[in-house]
């Protein structure tokens, strides 16, 4: 079935004239990215139940929540890794909820992730690894431009001149940032990031955090960045979105996170209050 494309900004998306899917750059703070009344479901276990979240362009969008309530499963639904069983994921008013996985393959140039663990390919160098998406998305792209390319990433991720190395050679940390350069090679719009400080050291962290920044003042990239890292999720986010028992219960701003009324987030940020402020300052 081919897509249907809607105007930016409708609410009532319509199935009709069918259109190619095609990316338009968006101006910043217009709705790029919308999960409308999303419905999921694993067997008995009903994850989702009417999620309801907008994601505006050039906004980094931190998604908190418990282990397990679907906050990675967000973002495959986004990229066709995984698919809703009701409700809409509209990107540019493409409802991308009904792409066929060729129509998904023209998102992907668009929107990159970058997942919980490196997910590298281990018979593959360094340098091939963060070539992989420039030649599936690219093919056309000179080998010495390709070269170029993959130099600047990991350069960006401060694993300069590492082309040639394994991944079994690297340490947790770079093989993580290795996946980070993969993940930014395309230049794509819309970068997901599942997870990308947990387990790091905090001087990484840094550099991670940095970077997910840079992207969006570099780039004007738009982010959505799952995390349990508090700390970077406060540092990052211009929104942020808290997902629990099956819907968002509240969108807002950090400071308007933290001074929430709602249960769900009072109780999950309380719970991480100390992360937040590790000696107990008012
Ligand atoms: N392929 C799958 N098959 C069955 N259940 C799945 C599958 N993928 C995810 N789930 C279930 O869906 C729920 C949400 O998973 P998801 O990975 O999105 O959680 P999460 O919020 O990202 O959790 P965490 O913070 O622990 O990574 C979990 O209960 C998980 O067990």
């Amino acid at each position: 079935m081919k897509p249907s494309r809607t105007p930016r900004k409708s609410r009532t998306p319509h199935v009709d004239p069918p259109a190619p899917f095609e990316f338009r750059k968006p101006t910043p703070g217009e709705e790029l990215i919308r999960f409308d009344g999303l419905v999921k479901q694993f067997g008995a276990k009903r994850i989702y139940d009417g999620v309801d979240l907008d994601v505006r362009a050039g906004e980094t969008l931190v998604v908190l929540g418990g282990s397990g309530v679907g906050k990675s499963v967000l973002l495959k639904c986004l990229i066709g890794l995984m698919h809703p069983d009701g409700g809409r994921v509209l990107f540019e008013g493409y409802d991308v909820s009904r792409f066929s996985e060729e129509q998904f393959l023209e998102v992907r140039k668009h929107v990159a992730m970058v997942f919980q663990g490196a997910a590298l390919f281990d018979s593959l160098s360094v340098g091939e690894n963060v070539a992989y998406p420039l030649r599936e998305h690219f093919p056309k792209l000179s080998a010495a431009e390709v070269r170029k390319r993959v130099a600047e990433k990991l350069e960006l991720v401060d694993l300069p001149n590492t082309e040639k190395l394994m991944p079994s050679d690297l340490s947790g940390g770079m093989r993580k940032r290795v996946g980070l350069a993969r993940a930014i090679a395309t230049d794509a719009e819309v970068i997901l990031w599942d997870e990308p400080t947990t387990g790091l050291d905090p001087v990484t962290t840094q550099t991670i955090n940095e970077l997910i920044d840079s992207m969006k003042q570099r780039l004007g990239a738009t982010s959505i960045v799952v995390t349990h890292d508090m700390v970077s999720a406060f540092v990052l986010a211009d929104r942020m979105a808290m997902l629990a028992n099956r819907r968002i219960v509240q969108v807002g701003t950090p400071e308007e996170m933290r001074r929430s009324t709602v249960p769900e987030v009072r109780a999950f940020l309380d719970a991480r209050r100390l992360e937040l402020n590790p000696r107990g300052t008012p």
